[in-house]
């Protein structure tokens, strides 16, 4: 693996826990790997520490095979070939932005500066920009000098940290698409911080999420929203709630009965067959609106989200679940409307009460 994380963990002085708590992370070269996670769980520390600007008490840190961090060993900051790009990216303001990409660009005589800058500014699609200050080029565009600049110097390793967290919503979709070709393009391994989950499943390959100083869980984006391996993981990614399942036998295998329905082709989404009671997760998306079904639940809350609601919807029996339906069924609250399950992978937990 191109970017390898041993058991990484990172303590602060005078702090009683670990900000990061034995991580370990692989990234193959090319790929680009997304933390996310909530405030304080340890995202920046561990970027912060791949840099070499925080130093592990514990764990091995390896780049392209070669030792970084390790028992004895401390490779400084600037000779790790790191590049970065965090959150207020600031740009020289009195550079133009030829000189803010050749920055890093002291060592290369100044035909290959100019060429390498220029090559630079055509992968982020900014050509003709080369004489321009940073005033004169809007959010998104500076944040592209930044990419640039970042990547001018040919790091073997790009780190971001929320760089889009200072632009506007609309800007930042769009620019997250655009910086996932960048890199691609640019074929780097990179690591990226953000608080989005939208942000995290378009840029990609691999997404982590930390609590508490640990990783949770890192996997492709998909088998991270249908396949969480734990009820922190299942909670914080998409709108999800977890509803009371009790574990029953028939004649054609297990299945799970909720106050929904039945959930068949569960077995291999059984932690502990001991248990009867569990937990199962159920996201707006996996249950539909259907006129026609046996299930009645009253519209609690709703949301407009353009081409969908999402209701909160409670059941006759007490538990409330989320539905994300086409916004042409516009339902009151206090209204009851018919509901079933639509589920394509079961994940559950056992039951915490
Ligand atoms: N310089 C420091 N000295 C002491 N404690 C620190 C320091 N920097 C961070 N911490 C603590 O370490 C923990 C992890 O912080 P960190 O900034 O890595 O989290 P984060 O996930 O990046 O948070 P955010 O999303 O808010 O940026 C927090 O409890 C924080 O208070």
């Amino acid at each position: 693996m191109f970017l390898d994380l041993q058991n990484i963990t990172v303590r602060y002085p005078q702090t009683s826990s670990p900000a990061v708590n034995a991580v370990s992370l692989q990234l193959a070269a090319g790929e680009i790997g997304v933390l996310i996670g909530p405030s304080g769980s340890g995202k920046t520390t561990l970027l912060r520490s791949i840099a070499g600007l925080e130093q592990p008490q514990v764990g091995n840190i390896l780049l392209d095979q070669t030792l970084l961090d390790g028992p004895n060993v401390r490779i400084a900051a600037e000779q790790r070939r790191i590049g970065m790009v965090f959150q207020d990216f600031a740009l020289f303001p009195h550079l133009t932005i030829e000189d803010n990409i050749g920055f890093g660009l002291r060592d290369l005589a100044r035909p290959q500066k100019k060429l390498r800058v220029a090559e630079m500014l055509e992968l982020v699609g900014l050509i003709g920009s080369h004489d321009k200050y940073p005033h004169q080029l809007s959010g998104g565009q500076q944040q592209r000098v930044a990419l640039a600049r970042a990547l001018a110097p040919q790091p073997r390793l790009l780190l971001l940290d929320e760089p889009f967290s200072s632009l506007d919503i609309e800007l930042r979709e769009r620019l997250a698409y655009d910086v996932r070709q960048i890199l691609k393009q640019a074929n780097i391994t990179a690591l990226m911080v953000t608080h989005d989950q939208l942000e995290a499943f378009a840029i990609g390959d691999v997404v982590g999420v930390m609590h508490a100083g640990q990783l949770e869980q890192w996997a492709a984006p998909y088998a991270l929203y249908h396949r969480p391996t734990s009820r922190f993981v299942a909670d914080f990614i998409g709108h999800g709630v977890f509803v009371p399942g009790r574990l029953v036998k028939t004649a054609n295998g297990l299945m799970v009965s909720t106050a929904l329905g039945e959930l068949h082709d569960v077995n291999d989404t059984l932690p502990d067959y001991s248990t009867q009671y569990f937990d199962v997760l159920l996201r707006s998306d996996d249950i539909v609106h259907d006129d026609e079904s046996r299930f009645k639940a009253t519209v609690v809350r709703k949301t407009f989200r353009g081409a969908d609601f999402l209701y909160t919807l409670r059941l006759e029996d007490g538990p409330e679940v989320l539905a994300l339906v086409p916004s042409h069924h516009d339902h009151a609250i206090g209204e009851a409307i018919g509901i079933r399950l639509d589920v394509s992978h079961v994940v559950t937990f056992p039951a915490t009460s």
